[in-house]
């Protein structure tokens, strides 16, 4: 089936992809933002977030007359089908999800929405969010479907229209199957339910995944007491299938826009029915802790002093192939480091034309011999791939403490080794 008129709201990673993907798939797209200058670069065709394969599919949504992009949402959703709400919903002071945006959008288009149109939350929103929806534009001619998003950031294109499932909720079955069909292209397995199944889904399997992580982000620490190896062991447990090999790096602990929210909104969703859950609790406790892990790693290599050290640092984004800094483990290890009385000068690839939002004390610079020049240790927190590739020759001239702490694992420490630097990971044993 192809929707008449498809309106998405909002133009972030999540909107502009949904929007860009649904005119690829043939729907006819109107996507609206507030930011006018945002929605004028748009209109030419320019993204400025780094998402593989996006600018091409907006440019050929536009060519072909499938695309276009609005300010305001009123006008937008006049003659629409279906509606997606792709605003930002982020940590709230207490840590719930901050819903202001949703509900502003949802007030902004109530009366206009046109008998027969469904509205989506796309935005990934609370247990109970599509309900208050439904009282809130209190129409009975309007259905609201929750259909959570799966994307990754940095892959968001690829997995908009390679996901490993859909998830389509509403208390309305035929407006859950109007949604699902807007898919029936991707061939993905679809699990129609109700819509406090579908939001749950979401917080679910986000909470499940940095449990993952801060499960082996723990194993690691203890590999490391006990010497033994922990790529070897996430390899030796991934190939259960029941396990799985994805998800099971070590790293500097878990980040980006949606894990560390997520995991607190559940945790706030959960204390508001007076459900202990202690096991949530641990996983983000076990991620702070796995930033100061970093820093005493860090301290260590520096022979225990952090004052007044210089510290070259390679990576800055949450993970590899994005510019996105929100929650970025790195930066915060960078501001702990910084506390600590270090000087740090970073380069970043994805940085490249600058960044906003960093620590003032960190200098941002353009290339990673730069960042090594002088350090007493150079310290890798992100696993972009041309790091593997560094002429680590050079690296070792440049530092003036010949150290590496690869809080990912990265790089390989006996091509570091040979450039006479020593090695330090996460859940293995120094190298040098
Ligand atoms: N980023 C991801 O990888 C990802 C993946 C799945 C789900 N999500 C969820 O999707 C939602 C959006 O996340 P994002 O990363 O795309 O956000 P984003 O910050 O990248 O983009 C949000 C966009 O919404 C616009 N906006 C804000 N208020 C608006 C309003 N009232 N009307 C119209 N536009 C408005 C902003 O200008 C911005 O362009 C969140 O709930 C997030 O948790 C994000
Ligand atoms: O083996 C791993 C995998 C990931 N990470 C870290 O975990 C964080 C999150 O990574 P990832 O899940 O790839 O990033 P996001 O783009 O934030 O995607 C997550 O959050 C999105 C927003 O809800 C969901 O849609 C995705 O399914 C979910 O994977 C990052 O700091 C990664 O470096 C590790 O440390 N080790």
């Amino acid at each position: 089936m192809f929707a008449r008129r498809i309106v998405v709201v909002g133009t972030g990673y999540v909107g502009l992809t949904t929007g860009a993907c649904l005119a690829s798939l043939g729907h006819r797209v109107v996507c609206s933002d507030v930011n006018a200058e945002k929605v004028a670069e748009l209109s030419r065709g320019e993204v400025r977030i780094h998402e593989p394969g996006l600018a091409e599919l907006v440019q050929e949504g536009i060519a072909a007359g499938r695309l276009e992009f609005v300010v305001g949402s009123a006008d937008a959703v006049a003659d629409a089908e279906v509606v997606f709400l792709c605003v930002p919903t982020p940590m709230g002071s207490g840590g719930g999800a901050d819903l202001a945006a949703v509900e502003s959008v949802a007030r902004e288009v109530r009366e206009v929405l046109p008998s027969g149109c469904v509205l989506v939350t796309k935005s990934t929103v609370p247990v109970g969010t599509a309900a208050r929806l439904r009282e809130l534009v209190d129409r009975p001619d309007v259905a609201v479907v929750s259909n959570p998003e799966f994307l990754r950031e940095g892959s968001a294109v690829h997995d908009f229209l390679n996901p490993d499932r859909i998830v389509v909720g509403s208390d309305t079955q035929d407006a859950a199957e109007r949604v699902a069909a807007l898919y029936a292209r991707l061939g993905a397995p679809t699990v129609l339910t109700d819509a406090a199944s579908a939001e749950m889904v979401k917080y679910a399997a986000n909470c499940f995944l940095a449990t993952k992580l801060s499960y082996v982000n723990a194993i690691a620490e203890l590999c490391e007491r006990l010497g033994a190896d922990i790529a070897d062991v996430t390899e030796g447990m991934g190939y259960d299938r029941r396990i799985g090999q994805a998800f099971l790096q070590p790293g500097p602990g878990w980040g980006g826009s949606c894990l560390p929210k997520d995991t607190a909104a559940l945790l706030r969703v959960a204390e508001a029915v007076d459900f202990d859950f202690p096991l949530l609790q641990a996983t983000i406790s076990a991620n702070a802790r796995q930033r100061e892990r970093m820093v005493a790693k860090v301290e260590q290599a520096c022979g225990g002093v952090l004052d007044g050290a210089r510290i070259g640092l390679l990576g800055l984004t949450f993970k590899a192939g994005t510019d996105d800094l929100r929650d970025s483990p790195a930066v915060e290890v960078a501001r702990l480091l910084a506390a600590r009385g270090a000087e740090l000068v970073a380069f970043d690839p994805g940085l490249r034309g600058g960044a906003a939002a960093l620590p003032p004390e960190v200098t941002l610079v353009d290339d990673p011999y730069q960042a090594a020049k002088g350090a007493a240790a150079l310290v890798l927190l992100t696993e972009w791939q041309e790091f593997r590739t560094l002429d680590w020759n050079r690296v070792a001239q440049e530092l003036d403490g010949p150290v590496v702490v690869d809080t990912r694992n990265h790089l390989d420490p006996d091509v570091l080794r040979r450039a006479g630097l020593r090695w330090r990971g996460v859940g293995r044993t120094p190298v040098g």
